[in-house]
């Protein structure tokens, strides 16, 4: 077959990674990475209240600098043969929008207005209307949660958009619609961002939006009026159909082809969150679990609709068919903080350093912390009477979203070290990954392996080492460092015609695993005593001393 290429797009937290692939062997032309500029420098957030938010102008001004730079070794050739672009972003991470589909802060009047942009997946002020959707849905004569654990999440669609219509007049007066992030940079993309007609993802309208089939797409206008009248009509703004991201949604807009240098006849995929797309690229078979290891986890399983369809599995992030593999049920979970636990205890070592030496000498030591420490923790003894951390520094997000949860440390005393911290936290953020492998089987879902993806996949032979030992499994990491931008080419070959199916492409594009970590027996005994703990340590947490809390919690 004569070479043809494509390009995937993965928007992370902080960056937008460009990937330039052949879609017939599977070789890297191309790749590049872009941070996010008004993010980096910390513009319209506020991690006290929670609040995470992400301008417009960054995903486009960002996607623009790392397309070019990953196309910018390529012979003119291989530029004139990219046939297709598919994207993933992370998510739930919605906008309000005009009837034009413009996301509210690319308008002048809403330039600066936190309310007017991407509310990041992270983003936790909607707590207390997550608790009210929750509550109504459970009593509502078709449980709306059920597709997605029977638990809805503060980081989710619904969630935002009722807390932001509610506190901004503004935003509530000129948004006429809401769109999840991947599917407005497609459709930007493709030059149509009309509310009404652009074609939204499976992915995030499963797992985030409450749509399903049975519902004949998402849940009763009259479900959102009891919800807040607020929500009223809404639902005819948003969507009916939804689509896999073997689907295309158009051709390249011809400004998008000249600002990014690309032929006028290339073809954009229906976009999806960065996880599913990653587990495409990592190549998971049905009943691997797939964990995308970076700032958070998402824990990603895909298992046939026919064997696992009838079950309705209490505590994850939702089951949506063909929301990873079109054709097959999706399934995610994960954690809301795992190497941001890391980058939590990193920071409280630095901050002083930077207040009592100064920026550049706290950066000699950002730049080695975490490593110095996992070589540190590396060396000590696991024993059962060990300290013992909770991970829910940014609450919990499988299995049972609760998003008020807080963090512990347990035992400290005065020969506990830095180090010893590391660990014990390295070792919380492995046991809250075996609770949810734990709930998939309870579940009645089995996990036959585990792959792992994503940046500390990479980073860190301690933390996969820990995790193997609790987990009690081998893991195989992929050699890719961009799984989810090259599920993103996948798919974008199978949209663009290259591909004839999702397994065609993967088998043509995958580049296999490297590393894989198994667990050592004479430990394996340990953590599963230390585990038992932690679960008593969590039930105390949530149990008792949450309890008095009045609802919302503060957070910071
Ligand atoms: N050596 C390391 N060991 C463990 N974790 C690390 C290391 N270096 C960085 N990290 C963690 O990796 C996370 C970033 O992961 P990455 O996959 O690169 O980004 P993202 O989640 O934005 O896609 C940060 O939370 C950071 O704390
Ligand atoms: O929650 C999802 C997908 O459902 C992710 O987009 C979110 O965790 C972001 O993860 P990363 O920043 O890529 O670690």
């Amino acid at each position: 077959m004569e070479d043809k290429y494509v390009i995937g797009i993965d928007f992370g937290t902080d960056s937008v990674r460009a990937l330039v692939v052949n879609a017939v062997t599977g070789e890297t032309a191309g790749t590049a990475v872009s941070e996010y500029p008004r993010w980096k420098s910390g513009l319209y957030c506020n991690a006290a209240l929670s609040q995470f938010r992400q301008h417009p102008l960054d995903y486009t001004e960002s996607m623009e600098a790392s397309v070019k730079a990953a196309l910018s070794g390529v012979p003119d050739k291989v530029r004139r043969s990219i046939k297709g672009i598919a994207v993933d972003t992370t998510g739930s991470t919605p906008v309000a929008v005009d009837r034009a589909g413009t996301p509210l802060a690319l308008l002048p009047e809403f330039e600066t207005n936190p309310n007017g942009m991407f509310i990041l997946w992270k983003d936790h002020t909607a707590n207390a209307e997550a608790e009210e959707i929750n509550e109504l849905a459970h009593r509502w004569e078709t449980d709306y949660t059920q597709f997605v654990g029977g638990v809805y999440s503060s980081e989710w669609f619904w969630s935002k958009i009722l807390r932001t219509l509610r506190i901004d007049e503004r935003v509530r007066e000129k948004a006429f619609s809401w769109v999840e992030h991947c599917d407005w940079i497609s459709a930007e993309l493709a030059g149509n961002t009309d509310p009404l007609s652009m074609k939204r993802s499976r992915c995030a309208a499963g797992h985030k939006a409450l749509w399903h089939q049975d519902f004949d797409g998402l849940p009763s206008n009259a479900f959102f009026e009891e919800l807040d009248p607020l929500l009223g009509g809404l639902r005819e703004r948003l969507f009916e159909y939804t689509y896999t991201s073997d689907q295309s949604v158009g051709t390249i807009a011809p400004e998008w082809a000249d600002r990014l240098g690309l032929p006028e006849d290339v073809v954009i995929g229906v976009g999806a969150f960065d996880a599913h797309m990653g587990a495409v690229g990592a190549l998971a078979e049905p009943y691997a679990l797939c964990k995308v290891i970076g700032t958070s986890t998402c824990d990603m399983l895909v298992a046939p609709n026919e064997e696992v369809g009838h079950l309705l599995i209490k505590g994850i992030c939702g089951q949506v068919d063909g929301s990873i593999v079109p054709g097959m049920l999706g399934m995610e979970a994960g954690q809301s903080a795992f190497g941001d636990v890391y980058a939590w205890f990193a920071k409280l070592v630095i901050e002083p350093v930077k207040s009592l030496l100064g920026e550049e000498q706290a950066k000699v030591v950002a730049d080695k912390l975490i490593t110095h420490l996992a070589a540190e923790a590396a060396l000590l003894p696991v024993s059962e009477k060990d300290l013992l951390a909770v991970d829910w520094l940014n609450g919990r997000r499988t299995p049972d979203a609760n998003h008020t949860l807080k963090g512990a440390l347990l035992g400290l005393n005065l020969a506990t070290n830095g180090a010893a911290i590391f660990k014990a936290l390295v070792e919380a953020t492995a046991f809250g990954s075996k609770s949810i492998v734990e709930r998939f089987k309870a579940e009645g879902v089995p996990v036959h392996e585990v792959i792992a993806i994503g940046g500390v996949s990479k980073k860190s032979p301690f933390v996969m080492q820990t995790l193997a030992d609790v987990l009690n499994m081998p893991i195989k990491v992929a050699v890719s460092e961009q799984a989810c931008a090259l599920g993103a080419a996948m798919f974008a070959s199978v949209a663009s015609g290259i591909h004839q199916s999702l397994p065609q492409a993967q088998q043509a594009m995958s580049s296999g695993f490297d590393a894989v970590y198994h667990p050592r027996p004479d430990i394996v005994g340990i953590y599963d005593k230390l585990y038992d703990k932690y679960l008593k340590a969590g039930d105390f947490i949530e149990k008792e001393f949450l309890k008095e809390s009045t609802f919302p919690l503060q957070i910071g």
